[in-house]
C-alpha cells in the first residue's frame, strides 16, 4: 500500500551513469532521490548504470532520503531488468516514464510482483509514481492514479510534454497549465500525491522561485529537482511561512474555541474563517512538522 502523507518537497534526479553523483546525494538533503536508469544514461551505459543502481541501493545508507528508480519505458527491453534490479536492491519505489494508460501500471505492477517474489521482498511494498509526459497520460491521469494499490503518485514531464504537445516550453508556463490543472484534479480525487516537472534552467533562480510559487499555490505536493542547488530552495518555498504557521495556529485555536462557544462563523487575523477552513490550517502545521519547523502540540 502506498504511503500518500510523507513529506516530498523534492525529488531530485541522479544520473545512475555516474557512479560519483550516486555514492553520497543523500547529503544534499532532499525527501527523495529519482536514480535515473532512462533519458539520463547514454544508450551504451544501460548495463552498467543498472549494476551501479543495485550496488547503490545494496549498499549505500541513504539515511531516511527515500530511493526511487525510473526504469526504462514498458515498451523497451530493458525495463525487466530494470525492476528486477530496482525491487532486487530494495527501492522504496519506481516511477514508471511515459505513462498513458491504466493498463501499463498494472503491468508495471504486475512485473514488481513477480520481482518481488523472487527477491523476497514483501509483496505490495514497491510503491509506484506515473511520470505523464503526453496528451493521452494527462487526459488518462484519473485512470493511471486509481488503478493500482502501489500508486503513490502521479509526476508531470514537461520535456517529454511539450515535445508531444508541439509546444515551446516559457518562463511563464502558460503552455503547461491545462496540463498542470488537470493532473492535480486527477490526483487528489485519487487521493495521491502530485509532482511537478523539472526546471531545467538550472542558473535562473528567479525564475525557479517564481515557477515554486506557482505550482505550491496551485496545490502540488512537490517538484522534481536536477540540480543540487534547487533542493534548498524547493524546501524553502514548500514550507509554510511563519506567518503561515501563526494563522493556522490562530484558526484551528479560534474554531474549536468557537465551537465551546456555539459559534459557527468567525473572524480570525482579519479574515472570515469557519470549519472548512480547519483541513487546511492541519495540513500547513503537519506539513511545517514534519520539515522540523513547528514544534506545537495541535498536530
Ligand atoms: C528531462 C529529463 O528527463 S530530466 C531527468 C534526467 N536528468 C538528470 O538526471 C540530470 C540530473 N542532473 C545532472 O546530471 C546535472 O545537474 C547536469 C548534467 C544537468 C549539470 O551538471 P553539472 O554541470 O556538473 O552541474 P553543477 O556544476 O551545478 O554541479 C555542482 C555539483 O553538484 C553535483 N551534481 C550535479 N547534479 C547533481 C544531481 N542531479 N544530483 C546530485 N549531485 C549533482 C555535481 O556532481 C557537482 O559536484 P562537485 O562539485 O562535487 O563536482
Ligand atoms: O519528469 C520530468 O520532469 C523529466 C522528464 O522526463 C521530462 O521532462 O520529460
Ligand atoms: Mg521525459
Amino acid at each position: 500500500m502506498a504511503v500518500t502523507n510523507r513529506i516530498r518537497r523534492s525529488m531530485i534526479f541522479l544520473n545512475t551513469q555516474r557512479a560519483a553523483l550516486v555514492k553520497d546525494a543523500f547529503v544534499y538533503h532532499p525527501d527523495c532521490v529519482i536514480f535515473d536508469l532512462e533519458d539520463a544514461v547514454a544508450e551504451g551505459e544501460k548495463d552498467s548504470a543498472r549494476i551501479q543502481l543495485y550496488q547503490t541501493l545494496k549498499h549505500v545508507d541513504y539515511q531516511g532520503v527515500e530511493r526511487w528508480v525510473r526504469v526504462n519505458a514498458l515498451d523497451s527491453d530493458l525495463v525487466n531488468e530494470d525492476i528486477r534490479a530496482a525491487v532486487a536492491g530494495g527501492t522504496e519505489g519506481i516511477r514508471l516514464p511515459k505513462t498513458e494508460t491504466a493498463a501499463e501500471v498494472k503491468e508495471a505492477s504486475a512485473k514488481i510482483t513477480a520481482a518481488e517474489k523472487e527477491f523476497d521482498r514483501p509483496v505490495g511494498s514497491t510503491m509506484l509514481m506515473a511520470a505523464l509526459e503526453s496528451p493521452l497520460g494527462v487526459m488518462n491521469a484519473y485512470e493511471i492514479a486509481t488503478a493500482d494499490d502501489r500508486m503513490m503518485g502521479i509526476a508531470l514531464s514537461a520535456g517529454d510534454y511539450t515535445r508531444t504537445m508541439h509546444a515551446k516550453r516559457t518562463v511563464a508556463g502558460t503552455e503547461l497549465f491545462g496540463a498542470r490543472s488537470q493532473m492535480l484534479i486527477a490526483a487528489r480525487a485519487a487521493g495521491v500525491m502530485a509532482f511537478d516537472t523539472v526546471y531545467t534552467d538550472t542558473d535562473n533562480e528567479e525564475g525557479f522561485k517564481k515557477e515554486l510559487q506557482l505550482i505550491k499555490d496551485m496545490g502540488f505536493d512537490g517538484k522534481s529537482c536536477i540540480n543540487p542547488k534547487q533542493i534548498g530552495i524547493t524546501h524553502e518555498i514548500f514550507n509554510p511561512s511563519a506567518a503561515e504557521i501563526k494563522h493556522a495556529e490562530h484558526v484551528l485555536q479560534a474554531v474549536n474555541d468557537s465551537k465551546e462557544n456555539g459559534v459557527g462563523v468567525l473572524t480570525v487575523d482579519g479574515k472570515m474563517v469557519d470549519v472548512a477552513w480547519v483541513e487546511g490550517a492541519q495540513r500547513n502545521l503537519k506539513l511545517a512538522k514534519a520539515a522540523g519547523i513547528y514544534k506545537g502540540a495541535l498536530v
